[in-house]
């Protein structure tokens, strides 16, 4: 088939990097994908060697398309509209006039944001009906990506977790220069996190020797500017020694995260690749202006069935209370570990996002 998907670049790297993990997915199941972004600067570092099947295209050049000379064969089977982006007129122009023509089944799939509050269960799958454009006369259905079966599911590629499972940490991090000495190993993806400063002091104190590795770009910078330039430039402070990895292509990026003994992460690409890592976790979420990511990160928290120390960890770190956090105790870690693994083995026994999309077209995947 088919698969036309739409991009947005809104701001950070969560659209870019959710669009390009399905369009590899899908291309790696042998259909034809079109990724069309209005910035793929991204991609430059996340996926620079590209994947086979995959066409990028910057979408103003979906501008040049002619809906009327195009074959309706060249129309898209599927066509996913990232986050409410709205996709360029000449390509739903093709898809209405492909429809009307040779009556092979079409979709128009509005992908949506990642949540576990129960709205989602309950909004999956529901039509929209568009009333203008060149798309009027057609519906489109929202997809919802969730934690439970009756939702859209996960992106989890085939054979990630065999993949995982024969994963060499120590050659990996050595191929990565990342100069680890058996000490606890922790990765940071972050934004700007109110409880950054009492943690960094706190591992700066002990009582155990710990590896930082900071991720590129904004988490890097709000690392930096809280130290000075002379702990910077040495890469270390009391107990902590701090690693600047550059940005990695997404693989990479999910090695690290296998890598380590926490994580933190951000957003919500790298929170399911968090889960898929089965490590202990802690999640920066996306902040709302209206404080809607209050409520979405207390139902991820209770899907978790994360303790008490966790929420705790969670609402000092994202700065929902006024408390500081505390180093977690080596009790509190092996806690949290078992925790992830939890909700990895209860995602592990659905099927992924990817298996639930060729459902929702009429496809066995
Ligand atoms: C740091 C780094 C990230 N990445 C990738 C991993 C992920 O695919 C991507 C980061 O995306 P996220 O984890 O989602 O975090 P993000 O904060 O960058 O993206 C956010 O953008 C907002 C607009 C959305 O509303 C949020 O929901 C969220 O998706 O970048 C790499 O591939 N290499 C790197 O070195």
């Amino acid at each position: 088939m088919r698969w036309d998907i739409f991009c947005k670049v809104i701001d950070n790297h969560g659209d870019a990097g959710v669009c390009w993990r399905l369009a590899r997915e899908l291309a790696g199941e042998g259909e034809q994908v079109r990724l069309w972004i209005d910035d793929p600067s991204a991609l430059s570092w996340m996926a620079p060697v590209g994947a086979p099947g995959v066409d990028v295209i910057h979408w103003r050049d979906a501008h040049d398309i002619d809906a009327a000379r195009l074959a309706p064969a060249q129309a898209p089977d599927v066509l996913i509209e990232a986050f409410g982006c709205e996709p360029a007129e000449a390509v739903i122009a093709q898809l209405a006039r492909a429809i009307s023509e040779d009556g092979v089944p079409r979709h128009w799939i509005n992908l949506e944001y990642l949540s576990a509050e129960p709205y989602v269960e309950r909004l999956h799958g529901l039509p929209s009906p568009v009333f203008r454009g060149a798309g009027a006369g057609l519906t489109k259905r929202f997809f919802y990506p969730g934690f439970t079966p009756a939702t859209g599911g996960l992106l989890r590629e085939h054979g990630l977790m065999a993949e995982r499972d024969a994963f060499d940490r120590p050659a990996w991090l050595a191929a990565q220069a990342i100069p680890w000495g058996g000490e606890r190993l922790v990765s940071l993806f972050c934004y700007e996190p109110p409880g950054l400063p009492a943690l960094l002091d706190a591992w700066r104190r002990g009582p155990e020797p710990t590896l930082l590795v900071v991720t590129a770009g904004r988490s890097s910078a709000a690392v930096r500017s809280l130290l000075s330039e002379s702990e910077v430039g040495a890469g270390a402070t009391g107990a902590l020694r701090l690693h600047w990895l550059p940005h990695v292509p997404q693989p990479d990026f999910d090695r690290l995260l296998w890598s380590c003994d926490l994580n933190f992460v951000r957003g919500e690409d790298s929170l399911v690749r968090g889960l898929w890592a089965g490590a202990p976790l802690v999640w920066q979420i996306y902040p709302q202006d209206d404080d809607a990511h209050h409520v979405k990160l207390g139902a991820f928290l209770e899907w978790m069935d994360s303790p008490a120390s966790l929420v705790r960890f969670h609402h000092a770190w994202n700065g929902f209370s006024d408390a500081t956090p505390h180093l977690p105790t080596p009790e509190e870690l092996v806690q949290w570990g078992a925790v992830a693994a939890g909700a990895r083995t209860k995602l592990l026994a659905q099927e992924s996002l990817a298996q639930r999309l060729y459902r929702f077209v009429g496809r066995k995947s």
